[in-house]
């Protein structure tokens, strides 16, 4: 089966607090890149891994993964509000092979997504609803979380039933690398904040606004050197880039979730939808990474990656 692989960073601030033009040249090049690459490949199927930062999942019933076969976006940091296009019986089908193998895979019929799914969508195809996806939340900020392996074979599980469609099949992976946004942590928060993160109650638009605003304004102060969080990890990401573009995805089992926080910040683990996505490529046969992009982008709060890779 023909298949591809994207990797692909994602931020609220694109947009709202951009890097020095330079660097923007270079983001624009390698996303660029990476549409070439798509355009070249012609997927009819995209499965796209992607986190969710309580806008559809919270802890009333927090799973690890789920895939979906119906969405909608909620419209935040200005991506679309509305149905993704879902191919809703490749879904079924996914879901099925995932269960086959012996993954406990959670499924929605009515995900709610965030940004997380919408941005790649745009990015990379021009709206959320321009291509056939099977959307798959993986869980990368809301702790806690299970080891690494289980998303390897959540990945594989996916990437050995998709091989079964007769599809070209795209794995798109949206998030990391290195990071640690504000995004809330139940952990120690108000009650407010905490009944907000367990039951899920919609923010209002001025909560919302105010959230945004909270975010836009860490961004500036991370990039002026004035904040608290954990820096963003150039030779962690260049040592995760390395691993995915040799195959060597056994690696990432021994990582532990505890350093991965303490090394490369709390939304590090959004690079678990990379690892699902080249398990994915991985399960349908050897793969070659075809391009790699990566810089740290302060301004984002973002060690941001773009990457290409095809089946031989
Ligand atoms: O209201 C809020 O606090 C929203 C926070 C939020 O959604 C932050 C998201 C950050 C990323 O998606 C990221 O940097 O990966
Ligand atoms: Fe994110």
């Amino acid at each position: 089966m023909p298949a591809a692989a994207v990797g692909l960073s994602h931020s609220p601030l694109i947009g709202k607090n951009d890097p020095e033009p330079e660097v923007l040249a270079r983001v624009d090049r390698a996303v660029d890149t990476a549409r070439t690459f798509i355009r070249a490949f012609e997927p009819d199927l995209v499965v796209l891994y992607a986190p969710d930062h309580y806008n559809g999942f919270f802890y009333k019933e927090m799973p690890p993964f789920c895939l979906a076969t119906e969405a909608h976006a909620v419209g935040d940091f200005g991506t679309a509000a509305g149905p993704l296009s879902v191919d809703t019986a490749a879904a079924r089908a996914l879901a099925q092979g995932a269960l086959d193998r012996g993954i406990d895979l959670t499924v929605s019929a009515r995900m709610t997504v965030d940004h997380g799914f919408a941005q790649p969508l745009e990015v990379l195809f021009g709206g959320i609803d321009q291509v056939p996806v099977v959307p798959v939340f993986v869980n990368g900020v809301a702790t806690p979380l299970g080891p690494v392996s289980r998303i390897r074979a959540l990945g594989s599980a996916i990437g050995q039933a998709a091989a079964r469609l007769d599809r070209r099949v795209l794995f798109l992976a949206s998030g990391g690398l290195s990071h640690d946004p504000p995004v809330p942590v139940l952990d120690g928060a108000p009650p407010r904040v905490a009944d907000a993160l367990i039951e899920g109650h919609p923010p209002t638009p001025e909560q919302r606004a105010k959230g945004e605003h909270r975010v836009v304004q860490a961004g500036r102060d991370y990039a002026a050197g004035s904040s608290a969080m954990i820096p963003i990890n150039p030779a962690w990401d260049n040592r995760l880039l390395d691993h995915l573009e040799q195959g060597e995805l056994a690696e990432f089992d021994s990582w532990t979730v505890d350093a991965m926080a303490k090394e490369a910040g709390g939304s590090a683990h959004e690079v678990r939808t990379w690892i699902a996505a080249f398990a994915s490529l991985a399960a349908t046969g050897p793969y070659e990474m075809t391009s790699r992009f990566y810089e740290a982008i302060p301004a984002w709060i973002a060690g941001f990656a773009v990457v290409t890779a095809e089946g031989r």
